[in-house]
């Protein structure tokens, strides 16, 4: 029997060369120095693209709006006695440039770079997808 469900927002942010933006985790989180997609918990009560906006601002310094934001897939895996629900976006359009305000670095790379990347489990999953979609 699970405890909840965890339900996280995350974006590729992809640039004019079809590079995607990811960040590594900081040393103080569970899955410390992992690849993933910048984005974060959705807050009880709060809108999925309202969440993601937010963790843009706070994690990168950038500003997106929901219209930019357009809804490509998900994973669904199991986190222990959580399960999580991770849905991904994707974003060609935001204003400002990517800060790593909340990570230990940030980089570009195209999709089917990140099959050699250490990236979250729910995250494999999702790269081939990208791959086909970007
Ligand atoms: N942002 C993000 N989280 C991911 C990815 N893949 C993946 O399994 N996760 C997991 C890791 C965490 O269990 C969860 C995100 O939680 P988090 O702790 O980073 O979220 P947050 O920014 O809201 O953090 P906090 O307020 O609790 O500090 O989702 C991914 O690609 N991006």
């Amino acid at each position: 029997m699970l405890n909840s469900t965890l339900t996280v927002v995350a974006v590729a942010l992809v640039d004019s060369q079809g590079r995607v933006l990811l960040q590594k985790r900081s040393a103080h989180r569970a899955m410390a120095g992992l690849w993933e997609f910048p984005g974060g918990k959705v807050e009880a009560g709060e809108r999925p693209e309202v969440a993601l906006i937010r963790e843009l601002k706070e994690e990168l310094g950038i500003d997106t709006d929901a219209a930019c934001l357009a809804p490509a897939t998900f994973a669904s895996a199991d986190l222990g006695e959580r399960h999580l629900l991770l849905l991904l976006y994707v974003c060609r359009k935001w204003r400002g440039t990517p800060e790593p305000l909340d990570c230990d670095g940030l980089q570009w790379v195209r999709p089917h770079q990140m099959f050699a990347l250490d990236m979250p489990p729910a995250d494999k999953p999702l790269i081939g997808l990208l791959d086909a979609l970007i």
